[in-house]
């Protein structure tokens, strides 16, 4: 796709012989908002990984604003503009909230001193973390280390984000605020792409869905659209994503529920 900010062309990734990625193409462009799905084992977290750099491909090539990065490490690519979270936050607990962000706005961000600090400021303020700025990190509970985990991704002003099951675990109020915040920093102009159980969540921030299984997309398009596919429908059988797939609660909203 020409002028996409992110492409993921032919890319095959197994794990043994587990095909986690089948000759996938994807293309991303700036400002896009784009939800992924599939049943758990699906390969979902490790598509993030072969975006951001944290796993390599055995094919294909990753191009990020029209150069390719596939040899390019995690530190690299958040350099240029990616920035992740991950499905479980592992915040330096002795740290402070504003140190936890400062350290990602400066070793992955790459940002020196005074822009650090300011972006660090920023990204606290954006969700809604100023007030915790000086706890330790490791005595917050889950929304709000799932808050720090996000304000660690955005630290470095990335132009693409991906976010990695924020949502789960949540009260209603709670996703709400999560929208708001992440359609925030779609408004600033940031694509996202956000994988995630909690399809209400989803479906109330993306225009496109995305659903992964067996390592290729057996659903991409209009989030109605692709919920409602009986072949989208068929890859959640016998998994109880399905109920998530109805609006309801998904059996692992409840995973890291030690709030
Ligand atoms: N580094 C690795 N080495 C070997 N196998 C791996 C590795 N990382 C992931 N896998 C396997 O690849 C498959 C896909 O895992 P992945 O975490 O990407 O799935 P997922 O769709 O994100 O799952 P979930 O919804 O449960 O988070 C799983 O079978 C997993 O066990």
């Amino acid at each position: 796709m020409a002028g996409a900010l992110l492409e993921l062309d032919r890319v095959t990734k197994r794990f043994g012989r587990v095909v986690i990625a089948d000759d996938l193409s994807l293309a991303v462009a700036a400002g896009d908002t784009v939800g992924v799905v599939g049943p758990n084992g699906a390969g979902k977290t490790s598509l993030f990984g072969l975006i951001s750099g944290d796993l390599a491909p055995d094919a294909g090539q990753v191009v990020f604003d029209g150069a390719p990065v596939t040899r390019l490490d995690a530190a690299a690519r958040c350099r240029l503009g990616i920035g992740r979270t991950y499905q479980v936050p592992r915040p330096f607990g002795d740290m402070t909230v504003f140190e936890n962000v400062l350290v990602a706005a400066q070793q992955g961000g790459g940002l020196r001193r005074r822009a650090s600090y300011a972006a660090a400021a920023w990204a606290l303020e954006a969700t809604a973390m100023t007030r915790q700025a000086n706890v330790p990190a490791g005595r917050l509970g889950l929304l709000q280390r799932k808050r720090l985990e996000i304000a660690r991704a955005v630290a470095s002003h990335p132009r693409l984000l991906l976010l990695d099951e924020v949502a789960g675990g949540l009260t209603d109020p709670e996703v709400a605020q999560l929208v708001g915040i992440v359609r925030a920093f779609n408004a600033e102009g940031m694509a996202v792409v956000w994988i995630e159980h909690v399809v209400r969540a989803l479906t109330a921030v993306v225009d496109r869905l995305i659903c992964l299984a067996g390592g290729v997309f057996v659903g991409d398009g209009d989030p109605a659209a692709v919920l409602a596919d009986p072949r989208v429908r068929e890859v959640f059988l016998g998994n109880d994503v399905t109920r998530g797939l109805d609006g309801s609660p998904h059996p692992d909203e409840a995973v890291g529920s030690d709030r």
